[in-house]
């Protein structure tokens, strides 16, 4: 037998730099400084262009060391055949980024059936003569599929340039792939059903984009004799706003109910629990609103798996994971009694506070013009720069570098709407006239002037600033939501006036 090969020093170092950069969070700024030590330079450039020049540099590298009859990982052992096979999958990774994508938009147009993956069996040869055994080969395709779900969905889904929305980018990579990818390779691909995630934020601020990114990019498994994928990505994420449903609807909503169980249940339901795929991720928005009563049985899904419809005593299995958000002050209800301590120790795996949007254009001034130019192109279907640019210096004329945009980049979104059909957008009056608000009310009240109405106009008022919603507001106050918009109508009236 051969004496096996050795990488030569300065390659060891390459592959090295490699072999971290693979496994690193592509949205850290560690990856950047491997893919600068990989391409040996530090040049501006975007990073794209700086990926391209990294799997330039890489293709390069081995191209050079196949010519010269040292490319073939099994000719090596050890540390140096890892890092090698490690370069080689990096490459093939890299070299089809654009089909995986082009994959992506296929399957999101075809829907819930999976479709074949044409060029699944030229990654499988690529990655068979590397030595790998067919499983694991399969393992890596289905990896590098997932890999690059998430890169697709955490990036086109979530648009911002500020420090806070790069740290949410990487907080959602780590919470698909754990902080060492290597690990979740080897050990947790299929054990993730247990990282249940809390995501906390004002309302508006993209809780359910990033859900849906989280939901999409789950691990899903190919099936050799198809072809296919196991299962769509668009069925792998079911999301449900449970504010919506009344308590004596909700129940049957997420567990399913069987013929008979209450009046009205004329056939069989299945629930959003039955629903899911095994690999796929339910999003429960809204978690703040439910009842202890749901509360206790959703408990009883995440600590045992199982769950029974409404009216049987069959119980099912759940093998999902589970993603919940609120825009509520969940240690409010804590404290409070509203909010069970053993359930929200159980939702929060990873708990993922997404920055409200004042903050993000505060850490960085090209935040909204870069959301502007997002909305329009969803909205028209193509890009429109010298519209989005106008737009955003209407925005930032009238409405100052500080507003605080209580309705985060839903309210962006109409404001977006309302410049298309009036070239003008105010703001929210109640945040425009915002500190009047504030101080009006607490020299009402050190004056001793206010009477009960004006009192509570002022402090519902106040509520809705801060909220940004009525239901919130009766919420806090123990109103029903009809009062609290009579008195916030009645307070902006006043503002309104007043000014
Ligand atoms: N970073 C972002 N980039 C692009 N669009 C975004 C971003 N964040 C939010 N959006 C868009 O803003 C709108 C509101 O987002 P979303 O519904 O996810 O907010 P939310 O935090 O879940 O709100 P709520 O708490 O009221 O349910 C959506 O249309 C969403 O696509």
């Amino acid at each position: 037998m051969n004496k096996p090969l050795t990488l030569t020093a300065v390659d060891r170092d390459f592959f090295r730099a490699v072999a971290l950069a693979a496994f690193a969070n592509p949205f850290s700024p560690e990856r950047e400084a491997l893919d600068r030590q990989i391409i040996g330079d530090d040049l501006r450039c975007s990073r794209d262009e700086l990926i391209d020049l990294v799997v330039d540099r890489v293709t390069a590298r081995l191209e050079g060391l196949r010519r010269s009859g040292k490319g073939d990982p099994v000719l090596y052992r050890g540390e140096d055949r890892s890092l090698l096979q490690t370069a080689f999958q990096f490459d093939i990774y890299h070299r089809y980024r654009a089909p995986f994508d082009a994959f992506i938009l296929d399957q999101q147009r075809a829907g819930d059936r999976p479709i074949k993956v044409p060029f699944a069996g030229e990654v499988l040869d690529q990655l068979e003569r590397l030595g790998y055994s067919r499983p694991d080969c399969l393992r890596y395709l289905e990896i590098f599929y997932q890999i690059r779900r998430a890169f697709y969905f955490i990036d086109t889904a979530l648009v911002g340039l500020s420090p806070s929305m790069h740290t949410l980018r990487l907080q959602l990579w780590n919470n698909i792939f754990t902080c060492d990818i290597n690990l979740y390779d080897q050990r947790l691909w299929d054990r993730m059903e247990d990282f249940s995630t809390l995501l906390l934020g004002e309302t508006g601020t993209g809780k359910g984009a990033a859900a849906a990114a989280i939901g999409r990019s789950g691990f899903i498994p190919f099936d050799d004799k198809t072809g296919c994928f196991k299962d769509s990505f668009t069925r792998t994420f079911i999301s449900r706003n449970l504010s919506q449903y009344p308590e004596s609807l909700l129940e049957s909503e997420l567990f399913g109910h069987r013929k008979g169980a209450f009046t009205g249940a004329i056939d069989n339901h299945e629930g959003v629990f039955t629903r899911c795929s095994a690999h796929g991720s339910i999003f429960l928005d809204e978690i703040g609103d439910v009842s202890i009563p749901v509360q206790i049985k959703l408990l009883q899904v995440l600590q045992e798996r199982t769950f029974a419809p409404v009216g049987s005593h069959d119980r099912l299995r759940f093998n999902g994971r589970v993603i919940a958000a609120t825009n509520r002050p969940l240690d409010e209800l804590r404290r409070e009694g509203q909010f069970r301590d053993d359930f929200y120790y159980r939702l929060c795996s990873d708990q993922i506070i997404v920055p409200p949007l004042r903050q993000r254009v505060q850490e960085e001034s090209s935040e909204l013009p870069a959301l502007v130019k997002n909305i329009l192109q969803r909205m028209l279907g193509h890009e429109c720069s010298a519209m989005a640019a106008e737009i955003s210096e209407g925005l930032r004329i009238t409405l100052g570098p500080h507003y605080a945009w209580p309705g985060n980049v839903r309210e962006l979104e109409q404001a977006v709407r309302r410049m298309l059909l009036t070239r003008r957008y105010e703001g929210d009056r109640l945040v425009v006239g915002g500190g009047g608000l504030q101080d009006a009310l607490v020299a009402g009240v050190s004056q001793g002037s206010l009477d009960a109405r004006g009192l509570l106009a002022g402090y519902c008022g106040l509520l809705y600033q801060r909220l940004g919603s009525y239901e919130e507001v009766a919420r806090r106050t123990g109103l029903d939501r009809r009062t609290v918009k009579k008195y916030v109508m009645a307070e902006t009236q006043e503002e309104a006036a007043s000014t």
